[in-house]
Formats: C-alpha cells, sequence, structure tokens
C-alpha cells in the first residue's frame, strides 16, 4: 500500500511531540500535559504505523520505553531489560488481550491472573546480594538507568537487609517507589511555604524526590515502596507470581495488600469494577490494575516484547487528570471568611466524574500558576478531594485571555476583602454580618470559651440560621419561648434552659466579649492584651492598623542609610538647604538614599529643621508591637474588622441587647514604656510640620493626642501664634513645650 505524504508528516510531527514530552515527563519529571492527552499522542501514532508499518522506526517511541537517563548519575545497565505494560484502555481491549491469551493454553480451565493495583510511581530494580542491598536503580530506558542507591536507602519501607536466610544469593527486587496522598500534601504544603514551585501530582512528587543528586533531600520526603516483581535470581523463582510474591513479604520487601488470585475474565472484571469503587478511597493514585498470567511457566511460555510482556496488561482506570478550558474565575468566600478563587471549567470527565469547578486555592497560587480566563488548563481530581486546577498548558493560550482579579469586596456581603502582607488567603471582613459566615460565627461567639452559652449547639445554630430567625449574634437575645417550642426536638424545659443560659451569658467579661466576636487570629490570649489595652469597645473600635502596631521610619530604608544620614545631620548642624530639600538630601550621596525615597523623607518632615529632630528610629523603617501578640497581620485583621460599618452595627445592637462587663482601667502599652506613655497632649499653633504627622508620632510613643485643654492634660505643645490655649495653659500650670523642647523628650526615650 503506499503511504500519503500527510501520513508521514503526521507521523514524524507525533514523534517530535511525543519525544518533546517524553523528556519533560521522564528527564525533568515536570510534564506539560496530562497523561491522558499524551497517551492519545501515542495512540495516534500506534494507529498510523499499524496501517502504514513502512513508518515504523526503531527509533519510535512506540518502540522503546522510559526515557535517557540523566547524565549526573552514574549509569546501571539491567541485567534484565525493565520493561513497560501492554494497556488495555476498555473492556473491550481487556477482553481481546484475554482471548489472545486463552488461545494459547492447551486446556479449557479459566486463566489463573494475578491481580494488584497499578500505583503510579516509578520502577526500580533493587539488587541484594547476600542479602544486603548494594545496588537501587531506576527503570531509564529500560536498558540503562540511574543509580540511586543513597536515595533509595533513606526510604524507610525498603530493607537494607532482607529477613531470614532462604533467601537467593543473588536477588533483584523490582517495584514502584511511590508517595501517599497524604504524603504529597504535605509536600506541597510545605514547598508553598517556602514559596517553592509544588510538585503536579503524586508521580512525579516521588519521581523527582527519587532522583535527587543530594541524597539527604529524598531522605526528607514522603516515600514509599511496594513490590510486584523481580529481575535477576540466582535460584528458581517456583511456580507461581503470588507464592514467590508472599517469599519476598516474608524477606521483609512490602508487596500490596490488594494482591490477589483472581479466575478468568470475569474474575478480571469483578476485581477491576471492585478496586475502582475503593479508589478514590485508598490513600495513593493508581492509574489501573495490572492483571498477570500467575504461573511463571506460561510466563516463560508467552514471554515478551520489546516494549512488555505478553502475559499482563495493565486495565486502565479513567485518567485523574484532563486538559480542559477555564470559562471564568468567581470567588467563593468559605465560613470562616476565606475569600477562594474557584475556576469554572468546561466540563470534562475527570476520574469518571464531570468536573465543572475546581479549586485555584489562593491569589498567590493564581500568580504562581499564571492562570487566566481562557487558558487551557490540567485538571486533577484524586480521591476525595476537590478537583484542583495543576497548571496552564502555555502553547495552547489564546491572545484574548483575561487576567483574574481578586475582588475588594465580598462577593456575598460585600464588605471589604483585605489580604495582610505576608498572607496567601483573602478574607472577608464582615465577620458578623456576612451570609456565608454566619453559622461559624454565631458557632464560635456561642462557644464556651467564648459567650459560654450553654445548650446552643453546632444542630441548633443549623436550624436557627436556617430558618432565618438568627442572622447575627444579637438575634440570639431576641428569640422567644413560643418560637423556640416550635423547633423540633425542644422540649418547654430545654426551651426555658437555653432562655436563661442567653440571659446568664450577658455578664461576661470584655475580653471574653472580644474573642467572641470572631476576630481572624484573635485568639482568647489577644483578646485578653485587648482589653487591658483598650478602655472599652468604643475605643477599640476606632483603632487603626497604626494603634496596635507602630511602624516607624521610612519604607526602603534600611538602619544603615538612616545611620549615615543621622550621623551627617549631627555632624554638620550648621548645614541649610538651598531649596527643595528632597533634592538636597539625594546631594548628599549617602548610600541607598536614592530620589524616591528622599522624597519619601522630604514628604514625612516637611522641613530640615524636623529632620534633624527626628530619631534614629523614625529614619529606618522598623516596627513595634503595642499590644502583646499583635502584629502587622493581626492589626490588619482588626482594622479590617472594625472598618465595617456592619460588623460596628451588630457589635451596638449586641450591647444593646444588654451585653456588659466589669469595668476595669486600661493598662499601658505592651511595647516597653516611653516617657510618654499615657501621657495625654494638646497641640496649638502653627507647627514645622502637619499637625497629623505629630500626632501620630506622639500617639506612636504611647501619648494620647486631645484636642481640649483641661486638667488632665500633661502637656501642651506649642507652635507659632499659640492663642487662648496658651493662655489657659499657663494658668492651670500645665507645662507648655515648643517643638525643640518635644524633641528633648523624646530623646530621653
Ligand atoms: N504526561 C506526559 O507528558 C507523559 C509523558 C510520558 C509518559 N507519560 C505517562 O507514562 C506512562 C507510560 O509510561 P510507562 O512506559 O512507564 O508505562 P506505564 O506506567 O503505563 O506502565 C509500566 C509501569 O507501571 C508500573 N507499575 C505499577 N504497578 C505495577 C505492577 N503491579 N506491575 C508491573 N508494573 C507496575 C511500573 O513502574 C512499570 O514500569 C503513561 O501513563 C503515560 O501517560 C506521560
Ligand atoms: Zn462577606
Amino acid at each position: 500500500m503506499s503511504m500519503p505524504d500527510d501520513a508521514h508528516r503526521r507521523a514524524e510531527s507525533l514523534r517530535a511531540r511525543i519525544r518533546y514530552h517524553n523528556h519533560r515527563y521522564y528527564v525533568l519529571d515536570d510534564p506539560e500535559i496530562p497523561d491522558a492527552e499524551y497517551d492519545r499522542l501515542i495512540r495516534e501514532l500506534q494507529a498510523l504505523e499499524a496501517e502504514y508499518p513502512a513508518l515504523v522506526t526503531p527509533d519510535s517511541p512506540t518502540q522503546r520505553v522510559g526515557g535517557q537517563p540523566r547524565p549526573e548519575f552514574l549509569a546501571v545497565r539491567h541485567r534484565i531489560p525493565m520493561i513497560s505494560l501492554d494497556n488495555a484502555m476498555s473492556d473491550a481491549e481487556l477482553l481481546e488481550f484475554h482471548q489472545r491469551l486463552a488461545k494459547s493454553f492447551q486446556d479449557d480451565a479459566p486463566i489463573l491472573y494475578l491481580a494488584e493495583p497499578k500505583l503510579d510511581g516509578l520502577a526500580v530494580n533493587l539488587r541484594y546480594e547476600q542479602g544486603i542491598l548494594i545496588q537501587a536503580a531506576t527503570r531509564g530506558d529500560g536498558t540503562t538507568g540511574e543509580d540511586v542507591t543513597q536515595n533509595a536507602r533513606t526510604i524507610q519501607t525498603i530493607p537494607l537487609r532482607l529477613l531470614g536466610e532462604d533467601w537467593p544469593a543473588i536477588l533483584e527486587v523490582r517495584g514502584e517507589i511511590y508517595m501517599t496522598r497524604a504524603g504529597f500534601a504535605r509536600l506541597n504544603a510545605e514547598m508553598r511555604r517556602k514559596g517553592r514551585t509544588p510538585f503536579a501530582n503524586p508521580r512525579n512528587a516521588a519521581a523527582g524526590s527519587l532522583r535527587q543528586l543530594d541524597a539527604r533531600i529524598t531522605a526528607g520526603r514522603p516515600l514509599a515502596f511496594c513490590c510486584y516483581g523481580w529481575g535477576e535470581l540466582s535460584a528458581s523463582a517456583g511456580e507461581s507470581q503470588f507464592v514467590m510474591l508472599q517469599r519476598l513479604a516474608a524477606w521483609g520487601v512490602p508487596i500490596s495488600k490488594e494482591l490477589q488470585q483472581v479466575r478468568g475474565l470475569d474474575g478480571c472484571r469483578a476485581y477491576f469494577d471492585a478496586l475502582g469503587e475503593r479508589r478514590d478511597a485508598l490513600d495513593y493514585d493508581i492509574d489501573g490494575v495490572v492483571f498477570k498470567v500467575d504461573r511463571l511457566a506460561d510466563q516463560v511460555r508467552l514471554g515478551a516484547t520489546a516494549h512488555h510482556p505478553r502475559w499482563a496488561v495493565a486495565r486502565k482506570f479513567p485518567a485523574q487528570e484532563e486538559l480542559t478550558q477555564v470559562e471564568a474565575v468567581e470567588f467563593q468566600v468559605g465560613r470562616t471568611g476565606a475569600v477562594t478563587p474557584v475556576a469554572r471549567l468546561r466540563p470534562v470527565q475527570v476520574g469518571g466524574v464531570t468536573v465543572a469547578n475546581a479549586t485555584l486555592h489562593n491569589m498567590d497560587e493564581v500568580i504562581r500558576k499564571d492562570v487566566r480566563i481562557g487558558d487551557t488548563v490540567i485538571v486533577r481530581r484524586a480521591g476525595e478531594v476537590i478537583p484542583e486546577v495543576v497548571r496552564v498548558v502555555p502553547e495552547r493560550r489564546p491572545p484574548d485571555v483575561r487576567a483574574v482579579e481578586l475582588p475588594s469586596q465580598c462577593p456575598v456581603c460585600g464588605s471589604d476583602v483585605i489580604r495582610p502582607e505576608g498572607e496567601a488567603v483573602a478574607r472577608c471582613t464582615g465577620g458578623l454580618y456576612c451570609p456565608a459566615q454566619r453559622k461559624e460565627a454565631i458557632r464560635h461567639f456561642a462557644s464556651r470559651r467564648a459567650m459560654d452559652i450553654e445548650g446552643l449547639g453546632e444542630k441548633l445554630i443549623e436550624q436557627l440560621v436556617d430558618l432565618d430567625w438568627v442572622r447575627e449574634p444579637a438575634d440570639l437575645y431576641r428569640l422567644t419561648p413560643e418560637q423556640l417550642a416550635r423547633l423540633e426536638r425542644m422540649g418547654e424545659k430545654s426551651a426555658a434552659n437555653l432562655l436563661a443560659a442567653l440571659e446568664r451569658s450577658k455578664e461576661t467579661s470584655f475580653a471574653r466579649f472580644i474573642f467572641a466576636l470572631g476576630i481572624r487570629e484573635v485568639g482568647e490570649t489577644t483578646a485578653q492584651a485587648l482589653a487591658a489595652r483598650f478602655d472599652g469597645m468604643a475605643s477599640l473600635m476606632q483603632a487603626r492598623e497604626s494603634d496596635f502596631v507602630r511602624e516607624r521610619g521610612i519604607k526602603g530604608i534600611g538602619i544603615e542609610t538612616a545611620t549615615a544620614l543621622h550621623r551627617f545631620l549631627v555632624e554638620h548642624p550648621e548645614q541649610e538647604t538651598d531649596g527643595n530639600l528632597a533634592d538636597w538630601l539625594t546631594g548628599l550621596g549617602i548610600r541607598g538614599l536614592t530620589p524616591a525615597r528622599a522624597s519619601l523623607l522630604a514628604e514625612r518632615f516637611g522641613s530640615l529643621q524636623a529632620l534633624r529632630l527626628a530619631g534614629l528610629e523614625d529614619l529606618y523603617w522598623n516596627s513595634a508591637r503595642l499590644v502583646e501578640g499583635v502584629g502587622p497581620v493581626v492589626a490588619a485583621h482588626l482594622a479590617g474588622f472594625f472598618a465595617q460599618a456592619h460588623n460596628r452595627e451588630a457589635i451596638a445592637r449586641l450591647l444593646a441587647a444588654g451585653i456588659r462587663w466589669p469595668e476595669t482601667a486600661p493598662q499601658p502599652s505592651a511595647a516597653g514604656a516611653s516617657p510618654l506613655t499615657g501621657k495625654t497632649f494638646v497641640i496649638t499653633g502653627t507647627l514645622s510640620r502637619p499637625r497629623d504627622a505629630i500626632k501620630e508620632q506622639l500617639q506612636g510613643f504611647g501619648a494620647r493626642v486631645s484636642g481640649s485643654l483641661s486638667s488632665k492634660t500633661d502637656y501642651l505643645l506649642a507652635g507659632e501664634a499659640a492663642g487662648s490655649k496658651l493662655d489657659k495653659a499657663r494658668a492651670l500650670g500645665i507645662p507648655v513645650l515648643d517643638e525643640a523642647g518635644l524633641a528633648a523628650l523624646l530623646v530621653q526615650e
């Protein structure tokens, strides 16, 4: 038959693409397309080669196994080649396999197969001599693998010395190195925390972890091993695959718990269906079931092709990774307010289920993976976890993709969405108001260490919220005996008890109340620190981030630049600016004092005089906590929460419902007392810099700034043209400071 040109071209193009993906998969452990897509390419090439046998070349990917070993590893020549497995993608293909075999058997007795899961990891050959592990090698291209002896030694389940004594002097154990789903999730969480690129799936994680030049890295990875066969043996393997595996197990080599002898095609089908049912519940990825003729004499008789044995087949499960398109990205609000990007996908079958949504985790992940609307992506669904977008397929990006943007308002309640610096997760700040967070907010509010409302359990909260009787905590205090009587499983007595418990809960402490509000990352201890520092709900509600964390200095200016500038100013008290302060500062040529930073300084201080008065700590970027346990992230959560009018109103309704606590005097700042801590200032007259800037500085030192003068005022800071306040202060005997006097006070600090 003559071969059309385009068949030839198509085969060439398929080979080139397959070679590229082989390299990414086998050498780099970083595939760009899902296996299902790769298998389609392979199958298309196989079909072409079957139609036009003249197309087949010895170097065609259909004729070979695996990929080139990496040259960084020592090469190991396998004494017995490590070949691949034949595939059955459908029941029809399994039938075909079975019938082909059955024909070669003399009698009609059903063929005895050994069935086992097809673990998704990578194959290794472990060579034991005199019962001691002396070499471990990857499959490589089937003939030559990579020496990974040191790495394999770090894997707990690989015995370094075999048990018992009846093992053959030379024994090559073959099996799969894999990673459990739990281990994979843990490893990836750690990679993300360290800002590294996580692995796409457990197979790549296993391969990437084993094939490390530094075995110490492998040692820290959660790898496991499962044996399914053997290579060279210095003794007979006996009569059956099953029995030989049992012997290996007795020598301490792990084998699959799912191993089972099955009879005939029906036995294979039943095993395949049963394991398929349990696939999601297993703790490791399997991509199919392997059926092997159990009798070893039959295996020898059937032999192998260059690519796979003729006595075994891998019946594949539906792929766990597939390609599809991102049609939109929406944001979901979780019960704790986490705002999570979710990809809306063109529906696709993954692992036997239609998938139309997949999580993108958070914005860091969206940016890291560079997912845009319109992209073709790999989705993965494994086990019982939510499907996720693994990666974008870059070469399929259409020109009109759109970027994913984090909404600034909660899609459920409209409150601001915040994402504190350094946090991956964005959150809705409408904790007391957001319908998405309702149940969780009320559960927390009622919990024992918060308002301690006895009898208000999770089930009851579900009912109250679902009936829409309770939308926010204050609604609890409006429940009536009549309403409660209408609830299922609620006797008169328990209704009365609940109402009494609600009444009792009104008498609480400030700290418990703060804790009960359920502000992100405000635990009991932080709530206590806040209660000690603020004199009531009103002042806590007005607090801004700068009331929790004192951030001083100029962003970008480090301590060395600041010291150099400070020293220059002190050593040259006579120097004046000739015009623009920022330009003058830049002209000093101080390392690190860029024009941009110089203008920030000029903006902050206004004049050279004010800059001279500044302490070193006001120049370089530094922050101090004013409340124990409240760092920048907690401060952002607190300020974000109180910035929402809805939250403030919900709090006001709670207070109106009668919640109260004994007053206690607030304590000074935790950030080291300064001479200004707790002092009250009044500012008057024209000063060298904006009044707000001075006010902020004073507050930074723990002082309060008030608008009106009274006998409680500690200092009056008076600038030029101070009027009646100056007279009044003198009359009351209140100390009056000018800016220099203030600077002197600050220096004392
Ligand atoms: N996504 C990509 O770009 C890409 C590229 C190359 C290969 N691949 C994937 O790799 C696979 C093909 O590679 P392959 O030749 O290693 O074939 P295979 O993985 O389909 O089957 C052979 C392998 O199965 C493993 N195995 C697991 N359990 C076993 C058991 N009980 N008995 C025997 N072997 C068992 C062994 O490691 C063996 O080497 C396909 O799934 C293909 O999709 C993907
Ligand atoms: Zn919300």
